[in-house]
């Protein structure tokens, strides 16, 4: 097992992480939570089945007095009526501000119980129980949120958890979908901050369908250094940490113009990282390879074009809303070099252009 910190300016806070840890959730959520009044664990049904009845047993085991609300799997749960759901779950089951939630699954429930913590009763403690690979991003940071159907992440907070207890156990269920999309964040983080941990992911990963346990914990070990680094100094995102939206301009697009959950945010921010990798080496005239890069993106499996039924416009509008977006300025996060972000405003107008030569030169 390995202990990291997180220092962000709210709260410092652990992250454990090993191989079968679940059996310690208990101890370590009484070392940095003091007498709880009851413990609320919101998960997702697919979560639940697999390990909802372990990850109780092992809190009951603490005289703990333990609740557990279950959400819908996937990306729709993310939703003001879920949000609403799990509120009223709290009340009625007279959760007090002495209580503690417990955000079990991957980044949907960790979003989702995150932003319910950061505003029940104005804000109660909330622990990380991670269960994907993505979530090596998700729950690190503090950022909390749900959806609204003009665009993502859109109601939301800056809550930061009272610890991470990462398992990596979990990740044995996993679906190799859902280890591509979690890879992608890994990905974003040596893009934006470690060329030699690129070329490193480039020459050893050629596939996700054997990836093993050794892999996976490099993965996340480095993705999570990348960002606590980042969120120590800039936890509200009012300059670099918006480095970690690399991919997500045109990613969050996707995802809304494609309807919630109808494609993974990480196979999203992929095809959002090609189009700005392609669009650095046209600004900056520099050449960063993006054909192996695309190839291997390929290989790996993300998706390196964008579906033709879905209109340039209608992506543009998207992108227009956008958090980044300020006075209709599309910011976007390109790479100067790998390893080295930078922030770009483009007007719609201009942008509209890149997209459209991208999708017809840039992605055959
Ligand atoms: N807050 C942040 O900083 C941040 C960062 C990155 C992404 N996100 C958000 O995270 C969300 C995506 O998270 P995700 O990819 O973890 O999706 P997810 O939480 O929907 O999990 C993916 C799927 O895997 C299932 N699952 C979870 N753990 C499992 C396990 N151990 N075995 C088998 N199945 C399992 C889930 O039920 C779900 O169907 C998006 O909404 C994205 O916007 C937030
Ligand atoms: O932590 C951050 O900051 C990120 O941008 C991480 C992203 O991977 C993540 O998808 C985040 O939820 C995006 O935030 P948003 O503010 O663009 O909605
Ligand atoms: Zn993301």
């Amino acid at each position: 097992m390995e202990q990291m910190m997180i220092q962000t300016k709210s709260r410092p806070y652990p992250v454990f992480l090993g191989d079968g840890i679940i059996d310690n959730v208990g101890e370590w959520l009484l070392s940095v939570c003091n007498n709880p009044s009851k413990i609320l664990i919101i998960t997702d049904q697919t979560v639940k089945d697999l390990y909802g009845g372990k990850l109780e047993s092992v809190l009951k085991a603490f005289d703990l007095d333990v609740l557990t609300c279950v959400v819908p799997s996937g990306e729709q749960s993310k939703s003001f009526e879920t949000y609403y759901k799990c509120l009223t779950f709290a009340l009625e089951n007279n959760l007090d501000r002495e209580s503690v939630i417990i955000a079990f699954g991957g980044g949907v429930v960790g979003d989702l119980a995150g932003f319910v913590a950061a505003t029940f009763m104005r804000g109660i403690p909330f622990i990380q129980v991670p269960t994907t690979l993505l979530a090596h991003d998700s729950a690190v940071g503090g950022k909390v949120a749900i959806n609204h159907p003009l665009g993502k992440n859109m109601i939301g907070a800056f809550h930061q958890p009272h610890a991470i207890i990462y398992d990596t156990q979990f990740l044995k269920t996993l679906p190799l979908l859902e280890i591509r999309s979690g890879f992608a964040e890994v990905v974003k983080h040596g893009f934006i901050n470690d060329r030699s941990f690129v070329e490193n992911l480039m020459k050893t990963i050629h596939s996700l369908n054997h990836v093993t346990s050794e892999q996976l914990q490099w993965f996340i070990r480095k993705g999570i250094e990348v960002k606590a680094e980042i969120v120590a100094e800039d936890e509200r995102e009012t300059g670099k940490r918006a480095f970690l939206n690399f991919g997500h301009t045109l990613g969050h697009a996707l995802e809304a113009e494609l309807g919630y959950g109808k494609i993974s945010h990480g196979d999203a921010v992929a095809c959002g990282m090609l189009f700005a990798l392609w669009l650095s080496e046209k600004i900056f005239r520099k050449d960063f390879q993006y054909k192996s890069i695309k190839n291997w993106f390929n290989e790996i499996g993300f998706p390196v074009k964008i579906d033709e039924t879905i209109q340039t416009e209608s992506l543009l509008e998207r992108m227009k809303k956008d958090k980044k977006t300020v006075h209709s300025q599309i910011r976007f996060v390109l790479l100067e070099d790998i390893g080295n972000p930078v922030l770009k405003t483009f007007d719609t107008h201009t942008l509209y252009s890149f997209l459209n030569e991208w999708r017809t030169e840039g992605c055959v």
